[in-house]
């Protein structure tokens, strides 16, 4: 039998969570805790939950954010495919990135200030950095205060972040989590855009450049293969779902909207 036959792997699942509240309104959401809509439940239910069961993908461990939307999808995810009992662990790095002070406000109104080229080099550049959070921005202190945070080092709250710093802020949960993949163990990591794109640039390896272009739907899965004992990948990611609905929402989330 040949070594490619032989070879033993184990798959990881990515996720974002479903629709949020500022993801309707189309609002910069980053650390406010605004929780699913409906439609959010529905699609955690009705597109994340089958996907999985029809690829007889099952976990061992889901790892999320501390924020709502992150936990609640992966709640009802799990009890979707009646495995309400596997453990989640919810991890503060794995918040959605800052988004400073655009936080609460309709994309397509801070486009109208700034222009679209700003907005769009604020939401996929690698290094723009959105202007701080302020005092005068009406969720400062619903963010500064919530205690979901409470684990947060003190100096380690953010102000506002770039992609770049999501990556880094991601890189080491990411390294816990991929030892555990490569020691056997089932993971789904249930979290955020952003997220969900720095980790794909640690897990795929992607330049910066080329990671400004990826746009992540809520509630798609998205699998690796990894081989157990070289830790490298084994094909690309495999999307999961109909590709014409994963086209068209993964075109909603590109565009700034309305
Ligand atoms: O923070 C936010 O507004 C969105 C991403 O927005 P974009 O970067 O796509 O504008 O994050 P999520 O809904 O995944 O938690």
């Amino acid at each position: 039998m040949s070594s490619q036959f032989k070879m033993k792997t184990n798959r990881l699942v990515l996720l974002r969570h479903g629709e949020s509240e500022f993801n309707l309104e189309n609002k910069f959401c980053g650390w406010h805790d605004a929780p699913l809509t409906e439609n959010g439940e529905r699609e955690a239910c009705m597109v994340a939950s089958p996907a999985l069961l029809q690829s007889k993908l099952d976990f061992d461990v889901v790892y999320t954010s501390v924020l709502d939307r992150s936990k609640k999808s992966a709640e009802l995810i799990l009890s979707n495919m009646n495995r309400a009992y596997v453990p989640t662990k919810a991890d503060w790095r794995l918040c959605e990135r800052h988004y400073g002070n655009l936080t609460g406000f309709r994309k397509r109104e801070i486009a109208n200030i700034y222009g679209e080229d700003q907005v769009q080099a604020w939401r996929r550049g690698y290094d723009d950095v959105p202007p701080e959070i302020n005092t005068e921005n009406r969720y400062y202190y619903v963010i500064r205060n919530n205690p979901i945070f409470d684990d947060v080092p003190a100096g380690q709250f953010p102000m506002t972040e770039s992609l770049g710093m999501c990556v880094d802020r991601v890189e080491p949960v990411w390294k816990e989590i991929k030892q555990e993949v490569l020691n056997g163990t089932r993971v789904l990591i249930c979290v955020h855009g952003t997220v969900t794109r720095a980790l794909v640039k640690h897990i795929e390896g992607v330049s910066k450049e080329a990671i400004q272009k990826v746009n992540i739907p809520n509630s798609i899965p998205r699998v690796y293969e990894f081989n157990m004992k070289t830790g490298e990948l084994v094909g690309g990611p495999i999307n999961l779902g109909d590709p014409e609905y994963i086209k068209k929402k993964t075109a909603q989330v590109a565009a700034i909207g309305d």
